[in-house]
């Protein structure tokens, strides 16, 4: 086993912290090259494909990769815009205006973003970070709900890092925050300032990104997390079962997914007579291909083909006022115990004791 190049060790160097906002990345470019590249890191990863490895890897490599890329990059083209892809631009916005919010909130903190695929890398980060001389790491996924194919994986790509590292940090994970009172409150902003300009829908169809039906059969949590987050918000807006649905939609693949399906619901709430819907997405907490593309056009086209007369996508929460001070809360609950908070005579004390040890190493002439 070999471990990575290791910064020397100084004595007397207050350990920083730092936040890793990580999201589950996008392509590069919208390009059939770029997307290719990228599916090929997000389809190979065993937390995603459950398939024996040898078939999977003849489908992946003969069928999907030569087939989707370019179709997805057309997709990825309708959507991409002058800063680049929707999905990195909120990330890397929600980073800044997260740093600027804690900071302002008197914590000291390093706040960084990741992509899970894709770049930048968790590993390239958490690299940086080792450089910049960040001893306590807290790693906050963008998913709000757990699932085994986002969140632990993420959790991989960290464990997987650190497994190559000799002075490994102090770790923190967030697992989920479905049901924390600041997200639903954020989400309940979200729908209420969509509504107090639009006004209301005859359905509110929250759709969420679906997995395979199989992984809620072997044990996860994801299908439960989803309908908690939809319950809670539904009452928080005070809505009745009538006036709300939740749907699964960006199947993959031929498998049975988690039902009801998004696209086929819509067309039939078209059919039954339904005017007016509202979609939003609430597990994906930055817009991107599948809220843009897949819901926010195709999804819109088929219902409005189909009878429908109205059609609204209400925006992921993004860098929404009301999102930064949520995820900030979400973050700050996971930060206690962790010295962030310091006073000015705080940092002064810190200065002077750094000085005081670092002129001792060099008098001993301590090297370890
Ligand atoms: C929000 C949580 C997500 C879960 C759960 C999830 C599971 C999952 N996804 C695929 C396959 C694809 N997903 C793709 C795009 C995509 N997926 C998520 C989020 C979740 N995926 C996001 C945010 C995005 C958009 C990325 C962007 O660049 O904007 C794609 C790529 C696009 C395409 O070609 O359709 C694939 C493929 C599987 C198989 C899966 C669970 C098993
Ligand atoms: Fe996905
Ligand atoms: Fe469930």
């Amino acid at each position: 086993m070999s471990f990575r190049k290791e910064p020397p060790f100084v004595h007397g160097t207050t350990p920083k912290t730092a936040v890793v906002l990580v999201n589950l990345g996008t392509p590069d470019a919208p390009t059939s090259s770029a997307v290719r590249r990228y599916l090929k890191e997000f389809l190979s990863d065993t937390r995603v494909v459950e398939i024996p490895r040898a078939i999977w890897w003849l489908i992946l490599h003969l069928i999907i990769l030569p087939f989707r890329s370019g179709k997805s990059a057309q997709k990825y083209a309708a959507i991409w815009t002058n800063e680049g892809s929707p999905l990195k631009v909120h990330t890397e916005k929600q980073a800044t205006l997260l740093r600027g919010y804690l900071g302002h909130r008197g914590h000291k903190v390093q706040v960084v973003y990741a992509m899970r695929y894709g770049n930048p890398s968790v590993s390239s980060v958490l690299d940086q970070l080792k450089t910049d001389g960040c001893d306590r790491v807290l790693i906050v996924p963008a998913y709000p709900q757990y699932s085994a194919t986002t969140t632990a994986s993420i959790f991989d790509a960290v464990f997987s890092h650190f497994a190559a590292v000799r002075n490994v940090p102090e770790l923190r994970l967030i697992k989920h925050y479905h049901d924390h009172r600041a997200y639903i409150e954020a989400l309940k902003e979200s729908v209420l300032a969509h509504w107090s300009m639009n006004g209301m829908p005859d359905k509110l169809v929250m759709s969420f990104h679906g997995v395979p039906k199989r992984t809620l059969l072997l044990g996860d949590p994801y299908h439960c997390e989803c309908y908690k987050t939809a319950r809670l918000l539904a009452h928080a807006l005070d809505l009745s079962q009538e006036q709300y649905m939740v749907t699964f939609q960006s199947r993959f693949g031929k498998a049975e997914w988690l039902q009801p399906y998004t696209a086929p619901t819509l067309e039939k709430l078209a059919k039954q007579g339904v005017a007016r819907v509202d979609v939003m997405c609430p597990g994906f907490t930055s817009d991107c291909l599948e809220t843009l593309e897949e819901i926010g056009m195709e999804a819109k086209a088929d219902f409005l083909k189909a009878g429908g007369k109205e059609f609204y996508l209400i925006p992921c929460l993004n860098e929404s006022v009301d999102w930064i001070k949520g995820l900030s809360t979400v973050v700050e609950e996971q930060l206690i115990g962790w010295p962030t908070l310091l006073s000015p005579s705080d940092v002064a004390e810190q200065k002077l004791q750094e000085k005081v040890q670092k002129e001792e190493a060099m008098r001993v002439g301590a090297t370890v």
